[in-house]
């Protein structure tokens, strides 16, 4: 993801911006994803602002890593609709409805901005998507799928690649890696010659239907405005299309990616899992996985062809008139859960944190954890903003979290103090003063431009709040070598987890196979569950190689095997855990940014982590120890690291 904004958007960007009077308000900055639904907490952003995240947002990274995926070349802006909240004396929340107020308001630039990124990209890519001034192409029934060049081969866009103001929904903006080198000077000089040309284009009453779209994907209120068929939109949609030449053929309907062009309409692409796409189905995936676009060309030629393009922009003068998103906020809505689920996949422990390793080891149980505010793994579009009917429940945790941290407040009263001028912000290398903010992406984070609402004189530098990127912990202690008792049964008694622990294990065991072989409160988890079962049922390991099960005869010291029936091992690891506050299911009793220790589902004795390479982070966000008990119930079908009862 590295380059996966493409810089000549991004540069042409600014320039529009700056063309159409907008530089004053533009900003370049690190865009975080959040998963949302709810909107940060005070910590949150505060870890977020160490982090350097300069904005914050709940879903152009996924948009954009889908679209990068398929090949295409990316560029995204942010709409900066609100001001990070991080002074926990603070008594405003966010809420929805001033997102939207600043949507609205914004509207028009969003649609003059949009209209001229649109020329000027559809130019890049040889779309008509109003470069060549006479606006977009009349509907095509059957238009022929076309393929961009250079991409993935499989990446078959449907008539048109144009992004629309209907993917602005409140904000977002260019998207874009910092430190890509390129030949600055010609290019630039190209650039700022074509897009200079181009012209603000008149407003019309069709800019709040061609923006209404992308909110109608997130927010209920606004989807009951306009209801459209997606297919219009495809039809409508400019084409200039290539023949797909040996490009597999795709049986599956179509997919669109949330958050791109409404018209960007594209097949089941076999070469993205249907983990990163909305409904990827059984399309066979014949192709090759797709090069990367920044990577597949050479500078030279592309500078060309962008200068060129850029020039042809400019004379393109008029704006053409945005297509219409016809889309249905139905199908538009499921793609976008769809695309927030690989988050939760990705929430999966690869590896242990540091400094969490070494946790004392407590063998109290989690059982008393008390239930974690909020947070649902699969946000739905009602919680997704918190409109309608949820907008209560995302003001009352925001409110709670504030309370509960009551104490915190004066631990972090000197960050606090600072008073927040807004959202959005500038960063460091931020060369732009002012409002539509384009961003660079670095690494992982994403850039966002975004056009700040409302507009501030004097932007704070730091006031920018962002995104949470969560990680699950699941460090475990190496598993003892002793000898285990081997009970035919386990007693229900010593698998005393209660199901929310359950639950809480399958939060955070989400670490490798391996790791959960050795992690003695998963199995302490599956030990529960099996204890809960008549002997002799014991469910089978998903991941680990089944054996016949047989009557447990003795206990055998091995190396790890796998158990052929239900052991008890006695347990002397232990488990930190820290879990994201997003994708975290709402009996998830351990929390992130969560409150005290005490609060954060562990249980009152737990030992509170002593040693945290960042106190603040341990004392706010703190990890949580999630002890397990003694013993633990090893399940039939799991490995066991110390003994097992021999196979029969
Ligand atoms: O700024 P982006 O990435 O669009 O994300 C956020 O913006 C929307 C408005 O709050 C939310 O629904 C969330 O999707
Ligand atoms: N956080 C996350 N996403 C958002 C916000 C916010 O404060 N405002 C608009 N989208």
């Amino acid at each position: 993801m590295n380059k996966v904004y493409d810089r000549g958007f991004v540069k042409a960007g600014r320039k529009i911006a700056e063309n159409l009077g907008m530089a004053d308000f533009t900003r370049e900055g690190v865009y975080a994803c959040v998963g949302g639904p709810n909107y940060e907490t005070i910590a949150e952003l505060k870890m977020l602002q160490m982090w350097g995240v300069d904005s914050v947002g709940m879903s152009t990274a996924h948009e954009v890593i889908a679209a990068a995926h398929c090949g295409m070349k990316v560029f995204a802006f942010s709409l900066i609709s609100n001001k990070a909240i991080m002074d926990y004396d603070c008594q405003d929340v966010p809420n929805h409805e001033e997102v939207m107020a600043a949507a609205k308001a914004n509207e028009d630039k969003l649609k003059t901005f949009t209209e001229n990124m649109v020329k000027y990209m559809g130019g890049q890519l040889n779309l008509d998507c109003g470069a060549s001034g006479e606006g977009p192409a009349p509907p095509k029934a059957e238009a022929a799928p076309m393929q961009i060049p250079g991409i993935c081969p499989a990446a078959i866009i449907q008539p048109c690649l144009c992004v629309s103001s209907a993917q602005l929904p409140s904000k977002r903006v260019s998207v874009q890696e910092p430190g890509e080198a390129e030949e600055e000077g010609e290019k630039e000089a190209a650039e700022a010659e074509a897009v200079e040309e181009v012209e603000t284009p008149k407003e019309d009453g069709a800019e709040e239907e061609a923006e209404e779209p992308e909110e109608e994907t997130k927010e209920p209120d606004a989807a009951e405005e306009e209801p459209k068929e997606p297919a219009e939109a495809i039809e409508e949609a400019p084409v200039e299309t290539e023949p797909i030449g040996e490009a597999p053929a795709v049986t599956a309907a179509p997919t669109q990616i949330p958050g791109v062009c409404p018209a960007a309409i594209i097949p089941p692409c076999p070469c993205v899992s249907s983990a990163q796409l909305p409904s990827t189905p059984e399309a066979p995936c014949a192709a090759e996985a797709p090069a990367e676009p920044g990577e597949a060309e050479e500078e030279g030629e592309k500078e060309a062809a962008e200068a060129e393009a850029m020039e042809e922009v400019g004379e393109g003068g008029e704006a053409p008139e945005a297509p219409k998103e016809e889309g249905a906020e139905e199908e538009a809505k499921e793609p976008e859960e769809e695309t927030k689920e690989p988050e939760v996949a990705e929430e999966e422990p690869k590896e242990p944190a540091e400094g969490i390793e070494e946790a004392p080891v407590e063998t109290e149980p989690i059982g008393e954890a008390p239930e974690s505010p909020v947070v649902t793994e699969e946000p739905t579009e009602a919680a997704d903003i918190g409109v309608g009917p949820e907008e209560p429940q995302t003001q009352d945790y925001q409110s709670q979290t504030v309370e509960d941290r009551g104490e915190q407040t004066e631990a972090s009263s000197d960050e606090a103090a600072e008073p927040i001028q807004e959202v959005g912000i500038q960063m460091e290398e931020s060369t732009i003063e002012g409002g539509v903010a384009i961003q660079t992406l670095p690494e992982t984070a994403e850039a966002k431009v975004g056009i700040e609402e409302p507009i501030e004189e004097e932007p704070a530098a730091e006031e920018v709040v962002v995104s949470v990127e969560t990680s699950t912990e699941a460090p475990v202690e190496a598993p003892t070598e002793e000898p285990v008792e081997v009970p035919s049964e386990a007693p229900a008694e010593e698998a005393t987890m209660p199901p929310e622990a359950v639950g809480e294990e399958a939060a955070i065991g989400e670490a490798t196979e391996e790791t959960k072989e050795e992690t003695e409160p998963a199995a302490e988890a599956s030990g529960e569950a099996e204890a809960e079962k008549p002997p002799g049922e014991a469910a089978e390991a998903p991941s680990v190689v089944a054996e016949a099960a047989g009557p447990v005869e003795e206990v055998v010291p091995k190396p790890p095997v796998v158990c052929s029936a239900a052991v008890k091992v006695e347990c002397k690891s232990f488990v930190t855990c820290i879990l994201r506050e997003a994708n975290v299911g709402p009996d998830t009793p351990i929390q992130l940014a969560g409150p005290p220790v005490e609060e954060a589902n562990v249980g009152p004795d737990a030992p509170i982590e002593p040693e945290v390479q960042e106190p603040t982070l341990a004392k706010k966000e703190g990890p949580c120890i999630a002890p397990c008990k003694k013993f633990v119930v090893r399940k039939k079908g799991d490995r066991c690291p110390t003994t097992c009862p021999p196979k029969k």
